[in-house]
């Protein structure tokens, strides 16, 4: 393990199941290969659609690979999901903003903005519960070890002006580095910056760092799971 300073952006949004297998490997290798890994909560819709890309999905072919594809690097990854069955539910407008509200908030080594997006996800992703109401976002929040008060002041906050302006700048923060969709990751090592697409590029995201790629469990997998 070298000793350089290693700074990991993740740009993820809940409705991306992709970025969820993106999420939980950067989680389980952030003390093996020592980053300091920083959660950016933005909004696909606005990387779809500013920079001028389209929703993978609305391909016929590619919707039906992407549904074979995610069913084998789950279990590949370790991170249980199911297809929900209705696809066009994919307003996650308000959960990201309730994880920008949280991340405003959260003080170094509170991992809010960890618990709470893996809640989400797990939500959309494997339990099939709405993400889209209040309601949700509170069973959510008390799911990741929020107190009923705290969880009241960021819904509250995460519909305030500056939380919906927050939400855009990193939106448009992700755009400025060219992102196209999510996962999008960006890579710091003493300098230097190089950024990748997807849950696919471990591997070479390791090599640009000066680190080992060991799998999807460098450690056992872990028990949140
Ligand atoms: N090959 C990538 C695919 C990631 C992916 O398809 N992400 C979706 C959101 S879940 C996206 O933003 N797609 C835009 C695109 O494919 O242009 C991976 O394995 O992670």
């Amino acid at each position: 393990m070298s000793s350089s300073r290693k700074v990991v952006e993740l740009f993820y949004d809940v409705v991306s199941p992709y970025s969820w297998l993106a999420f939980e490997v950067l989680c389980r290798y952030r003390n093996v290969w020592n980053i300091d890994l920083k959660f950016k909560p933005a909004f696909l819709p606005g990387v779809i659609y500013g920079s001028g890309n389209q929703p993978a999905g609305m391909n016929p072919s590619k919707l039906t690979y992407i549904v074979s594809d995610l069913t084998l690097l789950s279990e590949y990854f370790g991170v249980p999901m199911f297809r929900p069955s209705d696809l066009s539910d994919k307003d996650t407008l308000s959960a990201m903003r309730f994880v920008t509200a949280l991340a405003e908030k959260e003080k170094e080594g509170d991992m809010l903005v960890e618990r709470v997006s893996r809640e989400l996800w797990k939500r959309k992703w494997r339990t099939h519960q709405d993400i889209t109401q209040p309601a949700s976002l509170t069973e959510a929040g008390l799911k990741a070890g929020l107190s009923a008060n705290v969880v009241k002041e960021i819904l509250s906050l995460s519909k305030s002006q500056p939380i919906k302006d927050k939400l855009k700048s990193v939106t448009q923060e992700a755009l400025e580095y060219k992102c196209f969709g999510f996962p999008f990751i960006v890579c710091q090592v003493n300098g230097k910056a190089k950024v990748f697409f997807g849950s696919d590029r471990f591997e070479l995201m390791a090599y640009f760092m000066g680190e080992k790629w060991m799998g999807p469990h460098p450690n056992k997998p872990t028990a949140h799971m």
